[in-house]
């Protein structure tokens, strides 16, 4: 479903910030990026829906190369992808309903948009994505009075609202606590398996990596030094990632 054939991308055209990555990604898996500070992970994250463009390579969703997509086709592709930031990039003054709904602005025509017009159709699946993310008594208060992990599923119904059958985590759980951050991961897990939605997230966390990753791809100063399963990911394997 989602693929990546030597894809390399430097910022500053010396330093290399990802080199000849390749990798693939199953339908209905969580994938875990792992690595140092400085490995890539956000980098190759974003150029998966190219928030980071200019660089080389592959990226075929459903066999498509969003690197070579117009202006129109990359609109349709971005419907698909849904994205989660470490720092939730909520409105805090506005409510958490009124967050949600903004998650069907991709889909809207600006006007509308810029109206926040949005039908009951819409509110009453965005109050249904709330209550499933354990958040109904919240859906009228403004996001700022929330907790980091409240935040955090905030965000993922948000993503929700487009229907996406990728949601790319930038790291989702590093500001919160263990408890928060397995409850994120949850949900995750869930999309993953119940909706068969494709999910990859970046994580500094091993111990959650392995407990969570159906696949694991370690990088290590921009090049991929581990793609296998988490039980492949042993002692040997987190030392080639990390020493
Ligand atoms: N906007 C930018 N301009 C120049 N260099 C950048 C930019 N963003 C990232 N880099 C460089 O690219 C490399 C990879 O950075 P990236 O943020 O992708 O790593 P990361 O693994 O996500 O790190 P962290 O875990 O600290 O978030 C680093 O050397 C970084 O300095």
């Amino acid at each position: 479903m989602l693929a990546v054939n030597e894809l390399s991308k430097s910022y500053d055209q010396e330093a290399m910030s990802l080199k000849d990555i390749s990798m693939e990604i199953e339908k209905g898996e969580i994938t875990v990026i792992i690595g140092p500070s400085g490995a890539g992970k956000t980098t190759l994250l974003r150029s998966l829906n190219q928030l980071i463009k200019d660089d080389q390579g592959e990226i075929l969703i459903d066999g498509l190369d969003v690197r070579t997509l117009n202006r129109s086709k990359m609109r349709q592709m971005r419907r698909k992808i849904g994205m989660v930031f470490q720092n939730y990039n909520l409105i805090e003054p506005l409510t958490v309903l009124e967050n949600v709904l903004h998650g069907t602005l991709g889909g809207k025509p600006t006007l509308l948009g810029i109206l926040s017009i949005y039908s009951d159709k819409e509110q009453q699946e965005a109050l249904a994505l709330i209550k499933e993310m354990g958040l109904e008594e919240f859906a009228f208060k403004q996001c700022k009075d929330l907790s980091g992990g409240q935040k955090q599923r905030v965000g993922i119904a948000r993503a929700l609202m487009k229907h996406p059958q990728i949601i790319l985590c930038d790291e989702p759980v590093a500001s919160l606590d263990p408890k928060s951050a397995t409850l994120v991961m949850d949900i995750l897990r869930s999309l993953a398996i119940e909706k068969k939605m494709t999910i990859v997230v970046t994580l500094h966390q091993v111990e959650l990596a392995k407990e969570y990753a159906d696949h694991i791809i370690g990088l290590r100063a921009g090049s991929v030094v581990f793609d296998g399963p988490s039980s492949a990911l042993d002692v040997a394997a987190i030392r080639t990632i990390y020493d």
